[in-house]
């Protein structure tokens, strides 16, 4: 049974589905503090988050069963990833459900701070009929300036066009072609400052974009000129905000986000007259809450089962196109790196992996995460496939990827080569229509075995009656064999044995195996 905690308000449709699920049970708690968190968190395989519970380090080293933290929503900038990759947790988001109604708050917040609407209700209300303070400024024929032009920024471009507003984007990875689709001009972030009556940010918060507006952006702009943040607090220098709108530069400023949530009694924003504020409000809409807790529930089921999964944050996505080509073969690449990775005992230096066939013009990169997983996991402990390649980097295993044409023999080929000091090793297997996983060489003999169970690897020299010793000794320690492969090159030369055996080989017949003067040398493998 798997056990889900379930933190910060998650929609009760998410919390359903996962409920309904047979292997699973959901605890439900608000409010935690990290320490309280610490205390009860070793039982879970899965965490559920928003934006308010903060999974650090010290969280994530007290959860030994966690496979998932499952964020109900886009940023993940309160997950500490780094530590989950290198623990091998996967960190999953909802990177859709809440476009559209972050997209409505911006604009909602746009028009509200062009026509200081919460100012002139709260001065309506309390009696007062004022119709001279609130002259805004309409949007039409306005520049709006958007940095970020992923999901939401789209959204809000494509909005602001139908208002009549000229759009300038900064995105360093949207292209030309595209944003000329859009109808947007692409500015840097000083062009931008320099040219918008509007800027609106739609960024994550990252290194390089704490604090892309601040002071030398603030003095670049028009005065008059209007902020709004729907994205993450941080992105726009809050005192330096601060000090524009004291300057007579910014007109208004319209935040749903802060640099420390909730902000302090005495943050600035609160009571400054010009400053809109709302509390984080971005995703909350029926609709957001719903779609994003669906979404992330469905994935953590995933990840729980083992299934395939797409939204993880701290994996490069797999395109449903290409999932389903790779997916075949993710178990042969899981018994072709364990088999590879059992015969040796050294420090590996470099994994060079060479797809073939239909493989050769597919990203194989997920299939290689399950490779590399399963040669690390006879020298690590906790390795998986999120933390496989970060592993091999910190391990300086270097890891090349080949790609050829199909062989002669077989339509898909993966092969795979380890080298470690004064040692290489190959291991080569397909995926065969009717008859699935076949390991179809070792070094370099041609072998036809199937990747499953106990097997003993023996070297030995190509004499008359080893066959028979080996058959021999293990027959009478009651070892049963279920299958034998031998290959050679050439007759009387240096050769491999593959036995499959119904139980695992005692250690003091290896040892009585290794005996035998015609062995070089015997590994035990298991594939299961
Ligand atoms: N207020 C709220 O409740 C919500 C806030 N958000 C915030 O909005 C952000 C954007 O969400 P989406 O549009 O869904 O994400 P997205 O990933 O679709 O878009 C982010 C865009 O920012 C761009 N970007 C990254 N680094 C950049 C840089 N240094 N300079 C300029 N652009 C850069 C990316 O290329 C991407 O196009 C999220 O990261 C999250 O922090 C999201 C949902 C709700
Ligand atoms: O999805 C995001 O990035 C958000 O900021 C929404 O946060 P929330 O889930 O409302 O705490």
């Amino acid at each position: 049974m798997y056990k889900v905690l379930v933190m910060d308000g998650i929609s009760d449709l998410g919390i359903q589905l996962l409920n309904d699920a047979a292997d699973v049970t959901v605890d439900k708690k608000i409010g935690l503090s990290e320490s309280e968190l610490i205390e009860i968190i070793a039982d879970y395989d899965a965490l559920m988050v928003r934006s308010q519970t903060k999974v650090t380090d010290n969280i994530m080293a007290a959860a030994p069963k966690l496979k998932v933290v499952g964020r109900a929503g886009v940023g993940v900038d309160n997950i500490d990833l780094q530590a989950a990759t290198s623990r091998g947790i996967v960190v999953i988001n909802a990177p859709d459900g809440n476009t559209i109604a972050t997209c409505e708050l911006t604009f909602a917040m746009m028009m509200s701070v062009a026509r200081s609407i919460p100012q002139a209700y709260r001065k309506t209300v309390s009696g007062e009929w004022d119709r001279k303070t609130f002259v805004g400024v309409e949007l039409r024929n306005k520049t709006l300036g958007i940095l970020g032009m992923g999901r939401i920024g789209s959204e809000v471009a494509k909005r602001a066009k139908v208002f009549g507003m000229n759009v300038i984007g900064y995105d360093p990875f949207l292209t030309e072609e595209r944003a000329e689709q859009m109808g947007v001009k692409l500015g840097s972030v000083n062009e931008i400052a320099a040219q918008a009556d509007f800027i609106t940010v739609h960024t994550p918060l990252t290194p390089e974009t704490r604090h892309i507006i601040a002071r030398p952006q603030f003095e670049l702009m028009r005065k008059g000129v209007r902020i709004i943040n729907c994205a993450r607090g941080g992105i726009i220098d809050e005192a330096a905000l601060v000090e524009a709108i004291d300057a007579g530069i910014v007109a208004g400023a319209a935040f749903d986000v802060y640099e420390q949530e909730p902000p302090q009694a005495d943050h600035p924003f609160l009571n400054n007259p010009k400053i809109i504020v709302t509390p984080h409000l971005g995703a909350s809409t029926v609709e957001a809450q719903e779609n994003v807790a669906i979404d992330v529930s469905e994935e953590v089921l995933h990840i729980l089962r083992d299934e395939p999964f797409k939204n993880a944050v701290n994996m490069s996505p797999v395109p449903p196109a290409v999932l389903s080509k790779l997916q075949p073969y993710f178990n042969l690449g899981d018994k072709l790196g364990k088999f590879i990775g059992q015969t040796t005992e050294v420090a590996i230096r470099e994994i060079v992996v060479n797809y073939s066939g239909d493989l050769a013009d597919v990203d194989t990169a997920p299939l290689t995460r399950y490779i590399v997983r399963g040669i690390l996991a006879n020298q690590l402990e906790g390795v998986n496939i999120v933390n496989a390649m970060h592993l091999a980097k910190t391990r300086d295993v270097n890891i090349v990827i080949q790609k050829s044409a199909a062989t002669q023999t077989f339509t898909n080929l993966v092969s795979v080569t380890l080298k470690a000091k004064n040692e290489v090793r190959v291991v080569a297997g397909t995926l065969l229509a009717g008859y699935g996983e076949r390991i179809v060489q070792i070094d370099q003999y041609p072998v036809d075995i199937a990747p499953s169970g106990n097997l003993l690897l023996i070297s030995h020299n190509d004499k008359p009656g080893i066959i028979g010793k080996v058959g021999t000794l293990l027959g009478n320690n009651d070892v049963n064999i279920a299958t034998m492969q031998v290959g050679r090159k050439v007759v009387g030369g240096s050769a491999i044995m593959v036995l499959s055996t119904d139980k695992k080989t005692p250690k003091e017949v290896l040892q009585q195996l290794i005996q035998l003067p015609e062995l070089t040398h015997v590994n035990e493998l298991t594939l299961d």
